[in-house]
């Protein structure tokens, strides 16, 4: 009896671990899970097979700290496993859920429409979903429903200041334009580093590991893309159909791994060197 429990408290807790590092797609996060979980299991062994009180009770401590440092250190992907739990969206905790696939046409329409409005000097702010578990309840307002299909014009159109929904963000789904005016959740960043357009862009893509956000600022023109709450800008109108090229590939396949690969090899200070001289004006 003692060893079919073990077995079935090991296989519980081993599947729970799989689940939880499953997810997780940033490799220092992973470490730290990954630390805090080994952590974990060598205080378990030694309280309850190793007759050492003394070293049980330090590694009883030790776990509690690191559990204290990883809870403030991953804040935000705490909050957002627990929206996941209270929302019942067991699906995307899962990893099933996909909608708002896109393809390369978007792309090409993406890029011209940041093209145009970042040499009229006009602010613009794209969502774009790879496929997220996205709902109206994660925007602090979900905007216009608009539900049309994705072209230069109308895009250029919605972020027009003339327009009553240039204000916001436009949100484009599966190759479409879902809708527009969204006002997006702020990050926490500095708020002395970033105006309110950019740091929406940050507060969405942290909590949406599958949604990338495209800004164009109104003041410089430049244009900036946003993923999992970090920016690579300036970068130039090729750079970006470069890196929205690569996310639309990641889709299928292992998308999550490779999409932070690209974005970290964009952060080097080359490129970003490059992007800028290019995209002065
Ligand atoms: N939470 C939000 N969600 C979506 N859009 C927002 C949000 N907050 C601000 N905006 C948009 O950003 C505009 C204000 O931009 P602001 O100048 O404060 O930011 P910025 O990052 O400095 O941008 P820019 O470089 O274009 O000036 C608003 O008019 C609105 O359209």
């Amino acid at each position: 009896m003692f060893w079919l429990r073990l077995s079935f408290d090991l296989l519980f807790a081993g599947s729970l671990g799989f689940l939880l590092l499953g997810r997780v797609t940033e490799p220092r996060t992973l470490w730290l899970l990954r630390g805090y979980l080994l952590l974990v299991a060598v205080a378990w062994l030694l309280q309850r097979y190793g007759d050492l009180p003394l070293t049980s009770k330090l590694m009883e401590a030790l776990v509690l700290v690191c559990g204290l440092a990883l809870a403030i250190l991953l804040q935000g992907e705490l909050r957002r496993l627990m929206e996941l739990l209270g929302t019942g969206r067991l699906d995307v905790l899962l990893g099933s859920r996909q909608t708002g696939r896109q393809d390369s046409s978007t792309v090409d329409i993406l890029v011209d429409t940041v093209g145009q409005l970042s040499k009229r000097r006009c602010g613009g702010l794209i969502v774009l979903d790879l496929g997220s578990d996205l709902r109206p309840e994660d925007f602090l307002n979900p905007g216009i429903q608009i539900d049309a299909l994705l072209s230069v014009d109308l895009m250029l159109n919605l972020f027009s200041s003339e327009t009553p929904l240039h204000d916001g963000a436009v949100l484009l789904q599966a190759n479409r334009i879902a809708s527009a005016g969204v006002i997006l959740p702020l990050s926490r960043q500095s708020i002395t580093r970033h105006g309110t357009r950019h740091l929406a862009a940050l507060g969405l893509t942290e909590r949406h590991e599958r949604c990338l956000c495209v800004v164009v600022s109104e003041e410089s023109g430049t244009i900036s893309l946003a993923c999992q709450g970090k920016f690579e800008r300036p970068i130039t109108r090729e750079r970006l159909r470069a890196l929205l090229g690569e996310a639309l590939q990641l889709q299928s396949g292992d998308r999550r791994k490779r999409q932070a690969r690209t974005l970290s090899k964009a952060q080097t200070a080359g490129d970003l060197a490059e992007a800028s001289a290019k995209n002065r004006p």
